[in-house]
């Protein structure tokens, strides 16, 4: 069996000091492997975004071990962690596209920057990943021109053009009405399916659940369950 692409061990966060402190997360042990498409639910404040931020190497856990994509976050220089998250794709709740770049332009924009950029194939992939997300038509437009659940779709194929190893979701649905975030959350798990790569999503939304293939709840910062789903 593959090494997961994310091991947890007994990791626990805070925020703040003395009187302030805040335990956030308490002992968490999760390891996440290609193929798993996993919903992360629980009350608010229970920790979900704080541990979206450590699967995102955007934290470095106060306590216990974190592996991500076979390396131990917790060993590496800044520049290491931001070649790291360069491999993980981010979905947050609002869309955050740029206003002043067009349709096509915000998905070729995650590609700047890499090592191995290369202008004409950027935009290649960015064409293909907007047809995959049903925008193929779309790349010239103002991104102000599209439907909330297009601007999101836009966000997916931006966080999906890397072909990250590990995709993290918050709330991706959120702002959506029931259609149009079912839509975004199916393209999120058909895209990803059969690659070697592993979706987290934390979400309040009841009427996504039956589409993924696990479930973890959290409780006043502790993994409740860890359930496969149907
Ligand atoms: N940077 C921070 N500094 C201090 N406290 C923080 C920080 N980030 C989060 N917290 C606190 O940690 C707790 C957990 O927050 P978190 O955002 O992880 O919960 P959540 O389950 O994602 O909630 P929601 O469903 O409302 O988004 C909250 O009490 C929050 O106020």
């Amino acid at each position: 069996m593959k090494a997961p692409l994310a091991e947890l061990r007994d990791v626990s966060h805070g925020f703040g000091r003395g009187a302030q402190r805040r335990a956030v997360l308490r002992g968490i042990t999760l390891d996440l492997r290609a193929g798993d498409f996993v919903a992360l639910t629980g009350p608010s404040g229970s920790g979900k975004t704080t541990l979206l931020t450590l699967l995102g190497a955007l934290r470095v856990p106060e306590e216990g071990d974190l592996r991500l994509l076979g390396q131990d976050v917790r060993g590496l220089e800044a520049k290491a962690l931001g070649a790291l998250r360069r491999r993980i794709g981010f979905v947050f709740q609002r869309h955050h596209l740029l206003r002043s770049l067009s349709v096509l332009e915000n998905v070729e924009a995650a590609l700047h920057g890499q090592p191995d950029a290369d202008r004409a194939r950027d935009r290649a992939a960015a064409l293909a990943m907007l047809e995959a997300v049903g925008l193929g038509g779309r790349g010239g437009d103002s991104t102000a021109l599209l439907s909330g659940g297009e601007q999101q779709r836009v966000a997916v194929a931006r966080a999906l053009v890397r072909r990250p190893s590990l995709v993290l979701a918050d709330e991706p649905t959120a702002s959506l009405d029931g259609t149009s975030g079912r839509a975004v959350v199916t393209l999120l798990a058909a895209l990803t399916r059969g690659r070697d790569c592993a979706v987290v999503m934390g979400t309040h939304d009841e009427r996504c659940l039956d589409l993924v293939t696990r479930r973890l709840h959290m409780e006043d910062g502790v993994l409740k369950q860890t359930e496969q789903a149907a």
